[in-house]
């Protein structure tokens, strides 16, 4: 060896001391999907039932199919912003501030009673309300989705009530907290990003995993986490949520062209563990399943909470596994199942609320169990 050639082993302990890595740096990972793994090996109070599970992924595949529901699916709700009607920026703006604000729509009402937004001559309730109220604003000529906007000081807690305004006396929760998620989002994009989220898309460089990285590393709102048995677990619900819809707004171009989308988990709100219970896919110990059954609300950082989280996460990558299983040629990942069972949840509300408003006494609906009831901003 010459004497110019320095000792490999040397190099590498020299790099290791100096937290220098040697090789390629380490392709992002979120650690969303090994949390939901440990949560779910230690809970005691939410299991996972192997025969609902198969059910369930049998099911679930076949209406995906007999709907030809994909990535597309997604701008065939009206709500959502097509290339159409709104050009890349807009879309940007109007997809990162609806998930900065996509949480916590329940009420202690429901039916005709709960929070709702009118807008072109629909009552909308839950996300849709929120979706409806941000197109609303725009229409009325409030820059409701733009960073300088939040961050220019025009902005103020009784522009919120305005443009989040009940069509009931039912107010949108949490409104004090949508404001101060705005505000500190319109300071990080103008420190970090030029306020302009395509820069921050763009400093992902086509990671999803590393989008939701850096939403979690810049934006406090983002960072979505808590403590389980001792250790940290990562569910990053809106941050995920935010890479998915862009891949599925741009159908996995431009904006949405990410390498590592499948690395994406299910979004651990409260409607998808509503319907992998109803499914059978995850069952409840008798006090939790109690406890939701009388709508009591659940502490956010709980046990009882993550386990809810983690094992929905968890029950997700199961039934994705057994359709690939069944079906290795399925073209499907985690955020298309996550997708499907919520719109799927939403149909099933709505038939539940017109069958039990049209035959209330002979209404056989099986008591589908209510969603649980934790009030806090990460869904
Ligand atoms: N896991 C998961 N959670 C989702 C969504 C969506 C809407 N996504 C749209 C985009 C593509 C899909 O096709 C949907 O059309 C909202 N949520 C969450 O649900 C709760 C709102 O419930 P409700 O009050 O009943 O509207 C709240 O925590 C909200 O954050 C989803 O897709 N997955």
């Amino acid at each position: 060896m010459s004497d110019d050639e320095a000792d490999p082993e040397l190099l590498e302990l020299l790099r290791k001391s100096l937290g220098i890595s040697s090789g390629p740096p380490a392709a992002p990972e979120t650690k969303v999907l090994e949390s939901a793994s440990f949560i779910c090996d230690n809970s005691i109070d939410v299991a996972l039932d192997m025969y609902g599970t198969q059910s369930a992924a049998e099911s679930i595949w076949s209406q995906m199919q007999q709907r030809g529901y994909s990535r597309k699916s997604w701008s065939e709700h009206e709500l959502h912003p097509s290339k159409e009607e709104m050009g890349d920026e807009d879309r940007l703006n109007f997809i990162f501030t609806m998930d900065l604000l996509n949480f916590s729509f329940w009420t202690e009402r429901d039916g005709d009673s709960r929070f709702a937004v009118d807008y072109k001559d629909k009552r909308w309730t839950g996300y849709w309300a929120l979706v409806a109220a941000l197109r609303r604003a725009l229409e009325e000529g409030i820059e409701i989705t733009s960073p300088h906007f939040w961050h220019n000081g025009d902005m103020t807690i009784d522009t919120i009530r305005h443009v989040f305004r009940s069509a009931t006396d039912d107010e949108m929760p949490l409104l004090q907290e949508r404001f101060d998620v705005m505000i500190e989002a319109g300071e990080v994009l103008c420190m970090n990003f030029e306020s302009c989220i395509s820069s921050l898309v763009t400093s992902a460089d086509h990671s999803a995993p590393g989008l939701a990285n850096i939403l979690a590393e810049h934006f406090p709102s983002f960072r979505d986490e808590s403590r389980f048995e001792g250790r940290k677990v990562r569910f990053l619900k809106r941050a995920q949520i935010f890479v998915a819809d862009l891949w599925a707004a741009f159908d996995g171009q431009d904006w949405g062209d990410f390498d590592d989308i499948d690395k994406i988990t299910m979004f651990a709100d409260y409607r998808i563990p509503q319907i992998l219970h109803t499914l059978g896919s995850m069952s409840y110990s008798p006090p939790l399943d109690a406890h939701i059954r009388a709508k009591r609300e659940i502490p956010p950082g709980s046990s009882w909470e993550i386990q809810l989280r983690g094992c929905s996460i968890w029950s997700v990558e199961s039934i994705r596994r057994q359709i690939k299983r069944k079906h290795p040629d399925a073209e499907l990942n985690a955020i298309l199942i996550d997708f499907f069972l919520y719109d799927a949840m939403k149909e099933l509300e709505k038939k539940a609320q017109e069958s039990l408003t049209a035959s209330k006494e002979n209404a056989d609906v099986r008591e589908m169990i209510p969603h649980h009831r934790t009030r806090s901003i990460w869904y």
